[in-house]
């Protein structure tokens, strides 16, 4: 990407207000592992983690917990670099089985739901024996497909947001806190 690129993300990260900071995104994070233990250890789940944006989540969510799972990753986009959201187009299906299987999806932000309901429907079309979701930012804000997530990290307001997996135009997934982009005055 272009370096004017670069520096407009520079700009919007320094203007933008923090939601989250990072110790408080970790210990919703932690809390999360906690929950997801307890609800299914012990049924082999799959874990699914839709790119990119649940690469961040996933990475720091596996480790805590501690008991047999599989993971993969599946590919669907519909804002592609930009701050809304339009046709959903899918890029990678999983290569594991789903049949059968009981499966976490793992994303990054639940705003207007049509990224997840896809992702649910299409694990139920493959078979699979149960689907649940987890999301670490739940945004306050008039779904467009009736869903919400069994696992909620954090709820923030309608604004849109970068960090932790959350990017603005293809930059600033790295930022270890959960930031809104700054509004115009
Ligand atoms: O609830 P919705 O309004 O459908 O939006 C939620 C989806 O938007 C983001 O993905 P995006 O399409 O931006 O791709 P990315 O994961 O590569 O950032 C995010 O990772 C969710 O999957
Ligand atoms: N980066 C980012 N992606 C999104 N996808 C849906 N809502 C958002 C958001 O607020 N930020």
């Amino acid at each position: 990407m272009s370096d004017a690129l670069a520096a407009e993300a520079w700009a919007v990260y320094r203007a933008a207000e923090c939601l989250y900071d990072e110790t408080t995104v970790r210990g919703a994070v932690d809390r999360l592992a906690g929950e997801v233990t307890a609800a299914l250890a012990g049924h082999n789940p799959l874990l699914l983690c839709p790119m990119t944006g649940g690469v961040v989540l996933a990475g720091h969510l596996l480790p805590q917990l501690d008991f047999p799972l599989e993971f993969d990753y599946i590919h669907a986009t519909r804002y592609a670099g930009a701050l809304r959201g339009g046709e959903l187009t899918w890029k990678v299906t999983p290569t594991a089985e789903l049949a059968g299987r009981h499966v976490l999806i793992v994303d990054d932000v639940l705003d207007r739901g049509i990224t997840l309901a896809a992702l649910v429907d299409f694990c139920r079309r493959e078979g699979a024996a149960s689907v649940h979701s987890l999301v670490l930012v739940d945004k306050r804000c008039r779904r467009e497909a009736a869903i919400e997530a069994d696992f909620v990290g954090l709820s923030t307001p309608d604004r849109y947001l970068f960090g932790w997996g959350m990017d603005y135009k293809g930059y600033l997934r790295n930022v270890p806190g959960i930031y809104a982009v700054a509004e115009a005055p």
